[in-house]
């Protein structure tokens, strides 16, 4: 076992319905390693990311490991509390009517909502507050969610995943329905989580929004990792116009990935 890892996959085989989502698959990824995940529709990226948060589970077989912080088995309650993530189907889960700070608040009880039996101390709404603050949106928190635009609800639940403090936030496509601005304030959110210490996974299919900070990027097709390395051995122009059969050019101004037709 690797001390250092929070997530170990050896030999994983997982299986979304009918499809065989990951093959034969291995990873680790450690603490304080931020990485972002890239590959075309289909190729497994967000099934990797249900695997680290405990949704699915891979199938059982004598030579597959799945370790998340050390143990093989884990109680989602716990995961929470270590990992916190923003997916975007997380957007429906909510009742348009909901208030968007209950969206933050009811992610304290594990729940997708504040139910009238949900009590909350002062130490927690001020949780809420700082997580909310820290995404911009303080003064929307009052609003119904679903009063809301898209990039403000992402806001939300951003900041709904940073209640905990978690070490490690998965993301998974966060710029979606996000307008220019937005986006900048995303980018810098990230930045932030990363020089404040929290491990970031992104998954993203933008090359251009991986903070200059995250070093490993890895590269998924077909249920496989075809790259995992440092960002511009991996994003190369010829690999990436292999990955996604167009021609491309990448360069590197300031750090930022610049990926354009060739
Ligand atoms: N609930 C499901 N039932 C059946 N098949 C599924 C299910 N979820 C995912 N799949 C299939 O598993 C494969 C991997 O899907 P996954 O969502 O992990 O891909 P992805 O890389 O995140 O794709 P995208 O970039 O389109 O979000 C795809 O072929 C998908 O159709």
């Amino acid at each position: 076992m690797h001390d250092d890892c929070f997530l170990e996959i050896r030999s994983a085989n997982v299986w979304r319905g009918d499809t065989l989502a990951l093959r034969d698959f291995s990873l680790q990824l450690r603490h304080g390693e931020s990485v972002a995940i890239l590959g075309p529709n289909g190729a497994g990226k967000s099934t990797l990311l249900k695997l680290l948060t405990g949704e699915v589970r891979p199938e059982a077989n004598h030579q597959t490991l799945c370790r998340l912080f050390g143990e093989d088995l884990w109680s989602l309650e716990d995961l929470r509390h270590r990992i916190g993530v923003v997916m975007p189907e997380d957007i429906a889960r909510f009742h348009p009517e909901e208030e968007a700070r209950d969206v933050v608040l009811s992610s304290l009880r594990g729940a997708f909502g504040r139910t009238r039996d949900m009590r909350f101390s002062a130490k927690d709404r001020a949780a809420a507050d700082r997580a909310i603050e820290r995404l911009g949106v303080s003064s929307l928190a009052g609003r119904d969610f679903g009063t809301l635009s898209s990039g403000e609800r992402r806001r939300f639940l951003i900041a709904r995943a940073l209640v905990h403090n978690p070490p490690v936030m998965v993301l998974d496509e966060p710029s979606t329905a996000l307008d220019f601005a937005a986006s900048i304030g995303l980018t810098s959110a990230m930045r932030d989580l990363i020089s404040g210490g929290h491990t970031l996974v992104l998954v993203t299919h933008h090359p251009g929004e991986i903070p200059p900070e995250i070093e490993r990027v890895i590269l998924l097709e077909h249920g496989r990792i075809v790259a995992d390395g440092p960002k511009k051995k991996v994003l190369g122009s010829s690999k990436l116009s292999e990955l996604f059969h167009v021609p491309l050019k990448v360069s590197w101004p300031g750090g930022w990935c610049d990926v354009r037709p060739a």
